[in-house]
């Protein structure tokens, strides 16, 4: 078993972490570092890992994980870079950075996968997206396969749709928060204690997800299905057109995408 280092522990270091350690992967094979000793210390109680500096991370661990702000990769790189061993597999989970960021600062040869995940592998329902960077042989790609095909589903994407799925996949949570949001608050507009609502949409989220990935049908075949002829369903649907809801989430994800180029822009 290999060892992984993940670097810059943060929320969704962490999810890998816990994801990993459920998965079976022994905690003596799982090195962290963070930033506040306080994190550290938070860390190691909690999973029974090492949690150590940088430099060690990278000199006992076999695969380095950067999980830091796309911001701080820059920081972390040329502290580390230089002094790179030989051998190590280095698996960016930062949005927007391409992995000719990476290859800029680090030795050559150093194989780089990039990879997109989502915060859902905390229960194991994870949408990771890889992709192949300099170096990376099909072994490297099936190892990280290794790493978070527990976590959920995984598929491998050319590296030049990674910033689409970072807008679609990688925040997408945060979108069907959003809508879960709004809809408890329309319950409360029309009457129902904050609870009712909540447990209603949840479930009603759960329920449609389920059907979307169980029956195989076209979404727009599901909703056709919900949407009886001079019913409600079509009342609701037609306030969300008037309200350019579809608009605005073609909208949004290209405000997201933009915000990842910007990313790989500013890292230089
Ligand atoms: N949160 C999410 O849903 C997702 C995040 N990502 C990517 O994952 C990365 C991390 O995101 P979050 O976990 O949300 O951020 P976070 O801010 O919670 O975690 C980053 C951690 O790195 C630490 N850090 C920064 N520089 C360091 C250094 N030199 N040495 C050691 N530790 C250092 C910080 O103290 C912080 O705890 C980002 O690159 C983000 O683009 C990707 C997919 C989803
Ligand atoms: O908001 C962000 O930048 C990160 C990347 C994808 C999800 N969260």
């Amino acid at each position: 078993m290999r060892t992984i280092a993940v670097f810059g522990a943060g929320k969704l270091g962490e999810v890998l972490l816990s994801g990993l350690l459920r998965a079976g992967w022994s905690a003596d094979r799982l090195l962290a570092t963070a930033r506040r000793p306080e994190r550290a210390q938070e860390l190691a109680e909690r999973y029974g890992i090492k949690v150590v500096d940088n430099e060690t991370a990278m000199l006992e661990a076999d695969v380095l994980t950067v999980a830091v702000k796309p911001q701080d990769a820059g920081a972390l790189l040329a502290d580390l870079g230089p002094k790179l061993p030989a051998g190590k597999l280095v698996v960016s989970l930062c949005a927007g950075l391409p992995t000719a960021f990476f290859a800029r600062h680090l030795p050559e040869g150093t194989p780089v996968v990039r990879v997109m995940t989502n915060t859902p592998a905390l229960v194991d329902e994870a949408m990771t997206a890889i992709s192949a960077g300099p170096h990376a042989t099909a072994e490297h790609l099936a190892l990280t396969e290794e790493m978070f095909r527990p976590l959920g589903r995984t598929i491998r994407v050319p590296e030049s749709q990674q910033d689409a799925v970072t807008a679609l996949s990688g925040s997408g949570p945060a979108y069907f928060y959003f809508l879960v949001e709004a809809m408890t608050d329309a319950g409360i507009l029309l009457g129902l204690p904050r609870q009712v609502a909540h447990d209603l949409i949840v479930q009603t989220a759960i329920g449609s997800a389920v059907m979307l990935r169980e029956s195989g049908e076209h979404p727009v075949k599901l909703r056709e299905a919900v949407t009886s002829p001079a019913g409600t369903t079509i009342n609701a649907i037609r306030e969300l057109e008037n309200h350019g809801v579809r608009a605005a989430f073609l909208a949004a994800l290209e405000a997201a995408r933009d915000r990842a180029r910007e990313l790989a822009a500013q890292s230089g």
